[in-house]
């Protein structure tokens, strides 16, 4: 289980986590959402140890990130971030290799290549293997570091953003093979969506950012209702069921709504911040 306690994040005075409490279990998907800026990158970094909690405790089994040395705390993580810019000469084959960079020695076993391969071969890449990532399209790219992040078999894997670039066929791959490795391999797997109807589809846990703030958290036939996207979103939305009993979200343009949309707490602060100081 992965475990956060009353974890306090800030920046200066924009806050970014406030007293947030939740646990993560093995074998499910956990997809963050919330609006931007919300928090929810910051969240990812903060789990891996790269940005420091104010407060708060982040514990896995027996560890905690707070008592644990921070290279032996990462060693547990895959982490794709949100930038997926690959501006090395590097191919698509060497990249993945690299998700197993701690165990990599100066000769490479076969078998270490053979699984890097067959991890391109899952997800419908194998013949890009020795094309240079420097010249892939983004949802390539993007395809070519979620082959990375499972080479390392992580026991947590967390995923900003992974679909940003995919086409519809693509997310589906990535998503289908996140959601069936999960499963398989007992992973704590905790990834940040934009996309509700993705999210409803894949999430056994959604949780719900605002300001700072864990609003919500469930599965998704629990809490994904109008009243909390219109509270969380400020915009109108129709939650159905689809054919398979998952929940459909449509969001409704309404002329009111184009009057009414507020900016976000923390632009709210950075504007009147830019008023005081000019
Ligand atoms: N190192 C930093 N120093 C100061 N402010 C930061 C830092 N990192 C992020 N921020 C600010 O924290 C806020 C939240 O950023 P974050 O990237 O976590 O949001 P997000 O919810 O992931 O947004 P998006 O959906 O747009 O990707 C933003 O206003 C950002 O500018």
């Amino acid at each position: 289980m992965l475990q956060v306690n009353k974890l306090n994040v800030a920046f200066d005075d924009l806050i970014l986590a406030q007293g947030m409490s939740f646990t993560l279990v093995p074998g499910k998907v956990n997809v963050i959402i919330g609006p931007n800026g919300t928090g929810k990158s910051t969240l990812l970094k903060t789990l891996f140890g790269d940005i420091q909690a104010t407060s708060g405790e982040i514990k896995f089994k027996n560890d905690t990130l707070q008592r644990k040395q921070l290279s032996q705390w990462r060693q547990q993580f895959g982490y794709m971030p949100q930038d997926i810019r690959l501006d090395v000469e590097l191919s698509a084959l060497e990249v993945v290799l690299l998700g197993q960079l701690n165990t990599l020695g100066f000769r490479l076993e076969d078998h270490v290549i053979e699984e890097a391969l067959n991890a391109l071969d899952k997800i419908g890449l194998l013949h890009l293997a020795n094309r240079p990532v420097n010249r892939l399209s983004g949802g390539q790219c993007q395809m070519i570091l979620f082959a990375q992040a499972l080479m390392r078999k992580p026991k947590i894997l967390m995923l900003d953003e992974p679909v940003s670039a995919l086409d519809l066929h693509f997310q589906h791959v990535l998503l289908d093979h996140l959601d069936t490795q999960t499963k398989d391999q007992g992973w704590i797997t905790v990834m940040v969506l934009h996309d509700l109807n993705l999210a409803a589809q894949y999430a056994d846990n959604l949780l719900v950012l605002k300001d700072g703030k864990l609003v919500a958290s469930g599965h998704p036939n629990d809490i994904l209702t109008p009243s909390l996207i219109k509270d969380v979103y400020n915009v109108h939305a129709d939650v159905t069921k689809d054919a398979t009993g998952v929940p459909f979200v449509r969001t409704i343009r309404t002329a009111r709504q184009a009057t009414t949309i507020k900016p976000p707490t923390h632009a709210a602060k950075i504007t009147e911040k830019i008023a005081v100081t000019a």
